[in-house]
Order: structure tokens, then sequence, then C-alpha cells
């Protein structure tokens, strides 16, 4: 039997895009890779990935491309993969916003706090167990200006990674990965490492709501 294909779309209005398409290619499930900046090629992909970057940034971009409709209407549907400020995007709140509030694309039944872990200067690498994506096997995790995931929502929202942080004396167990249906969510970013497993992970969750 032939395996499945699935055209991949990053979507490209702002952001560490180009480390995505990197990622996906050479993953012998996806056709094709393409950078996604109009209603057209958006529609032309089985699923997509949001970039980190900068969310209120991309959010205004976004508005003004008359994109947010038609993101609004893929995630609803499609999967969907939010690294960083793609995570932001995607949550239906977001604390911590600019003056005024940001335009959000919405899905994930989570509230996010932006920047939780301070400045550029304060970005860090860890190793993250994510048991129900990569079993016991460890994962490298870049956090920069990262948000977490301060609020749960609804029980379709399934937490799938957790970072431990030693501040001071106390323990702190943060959310930094998750998954709703169809869309998956990470504070961290995986395109920034060499290691696309987690890259292949949603190719393969992306496959199984492909017809
Ligand atoms: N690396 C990132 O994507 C940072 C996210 C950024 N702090 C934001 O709020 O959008």
């Amino acid at each position: 039997m032939a395996t499945k294909q699935i055209n991949m779309g990053v979507l490209a209005l702002q952001g560490a895009f180009l480390e995505h398409i990197n990622m996906l290619t050479g993953i012998p499930e996806v056709t094709s890779v393409i950078t996604v900046r109009t209603a057209e090629e958006l529609n032309s992909v089985d699923a997509l990935i949001i970039p980190g970057g900068e969310s209120t940034a991309m959010a205004l971009i976004a508005e003004r491309c008359n994109m947010l409709e038609p993101l609004r209407a893929f995630v609803r549907a499609k999967p969907t993969w939010g690294t960083c400020a793609g995570m932001i995007m995607l949550a239906d709140e977001a604390t911590g916003a600019k003056k005024g509030g940001q335009q959000l694309l919405g899905g994930l039944d989570i509230c996010v706090n932006r920047n939780q872990f301070g400045t550029q200067k304060e970005s860090f690498e860890t190793m993250l167990h994510l048991p129900e994506i990569l079993g016991e096997e460890l994962f490298s995790a870049v956090f920069i200006r990262a948000p977490v995931i301060s609020q749960i929502k609804s029980d379709k929202v399934k937490v799938v990674g957790r970072l431990e942080r030693q501040i001071g004396e106390t323990k702190a167990e943060t959310i930094v990965a998750v998954r709703q249906e169809h869309l998956f969510a990470t504070a961290f970013h995986p395109e920034l490492t060499r290691d696309n497993r987690l890259h292949q992970f949603f190719v393969s969750m992306a496959l199984t709501y492909k017809q």
C-alpha cells in the first residue's frame, strides 16, 4: 500500500518560518512544503505550522493582509501546530498582551501568559520529557521569550509537555505543550534544533486527519 502523502504549509507573515521548512524537508510523507502568505496558498495545504516570532506583529500583519478570517477558518478545521508566538496565536486568550490587547486566532481552549520567563537574555535550553509523544526519550527544548499555558479551559485539551524549574527553594511546574484534537502547540522552538522528531510527530498526526 502506498504511504500517505501530505502538503505542508508554514505561515510566513513573520518569524522563524524558514527553519520549519528546513525541518519538514526530508520527511518522507511530506510531498511539498510551501510558505503561506495568502488565502489561496492556505487553501492549498493539508496542514499548517505557525512559527515563533512576535505574535503582536504577526497578528497585525495577518489583519492587514486580510488573513485573520481565512486563518481562523483553517485552524477550526485542519491540523495546525503553533510554536511559541504560534502557540499564542492559537490560544483563546492571552495575558501579558500589549495595551489594547491583540488579535488571536483561537481554537485552543487555553489561556497563555506571554513572556513568562522574561527577556531575550533569559532564553534557555533544557531537556524536556514529552511522554505521550516520545515515550522515555528526552527532547532538547529552546525557550525564547516563551509563553506558558496558564489555564486549561476544557477537558478536550491534553497536556503533553511540562517543564519543571527550580526557582530558589521551590520547584515550579508549568505546562509548555498541549494537544486538542487536530491542534498542537509548543511554547518552545523545535525548529531551532537539529532534531526533527516533533516535526515527524506533527506530520503523522496531520496524516490521521487526511481522508
Ligand atoms: N520566540 C517567540 O516566538 C517569542 C514570542 C513572543 N514573546 C510573543 O509574545 O509573541
